[in-house]
């Protein structure tokens, strides 16, 4: 039944995990990422699914616009269904960052499981290439994603929908710890 224990409930979980050291540690180190990504001409790969393929719009359209560090997409139709169709929507990230990158970059991969494979291959491909990887996990980190990386963003819940919006508190803050501010101009 929806009533208001069960909105107390809901809200609570947010109010649980949004906060916290290990949050602040995370942000810090990845600003400090972003500012050497920024001051060496380097730019940043964003990827997820679903939800967070929209988080990773988001982060990455900020980034660039609001705070000043180049950063990319792959989620075109285009890219997706000719990678998807000829290397294996479990590769297609992989491809796209292979393809992509330059060295130096940065990658920000975003999934709540952990462990959807085109995110799992495209972190491998990423410490191969010798790129900086950031993850953004939830489910307890359960999931292998979480595992790999050298900055993990960990959400302590199993809620969907909280794991993506507490994603997108967190990585949109690092963008307003770039412009310095939580209220600035956007033009
Ligand atoms: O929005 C949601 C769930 O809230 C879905 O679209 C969700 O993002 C998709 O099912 C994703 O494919 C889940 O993948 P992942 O985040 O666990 O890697």
């Amino acid at each position: 039944m929806i009533d208001e224990a069960w909105y107390s409930d809901y809200l609570e979980r947010y109010r649980r995990v949004l906060f916290g050291k290990e949050v602040y540690t995370c942000c810090r180190k990845l600003y400090e990422v972003a500012v050497r990504v920024r001051d060496n001409g380097n730019k940043f790969m964003v990827a997820g699914n679903g939800a967070s393929a929209s988080i990773a719009s988001h982060v990455a359209a900020d980034m660039t616009k609001q705070g000043g560090v180049p950063a990319i997409t792959f989620h075109d139709p285009n890219l997706i269904t000719m990678l998807s169709n000829d290397y294996g929507f479990e590769h297609w990230v992989e491809q796209a960052i292979e393809k992509y990158h330059r060295p130096g970059d940065a990658v920000i991969l975003i999934s709540s499981s952990g462990s959807s494979p085109n995110m799992v291959n495209a972190a491998a491909i990423s410490e191969k290439l010798g790129l900086h990887v950031t993850t953004a996990v939830g489910f307890d980190n359960e999931g292998p994603l979480g595992q790999t990386g050298d900055i993990n963003f960990v959400v302590d819940s199993k809620a969907y929908n909280v794991i993506e919006n507490v994603h997108s508190i967190w990585l949109t803050m690092v963008v307003d710890m770039l412009v310095g501010n939580a209220e600035y101009s956007v033009k």
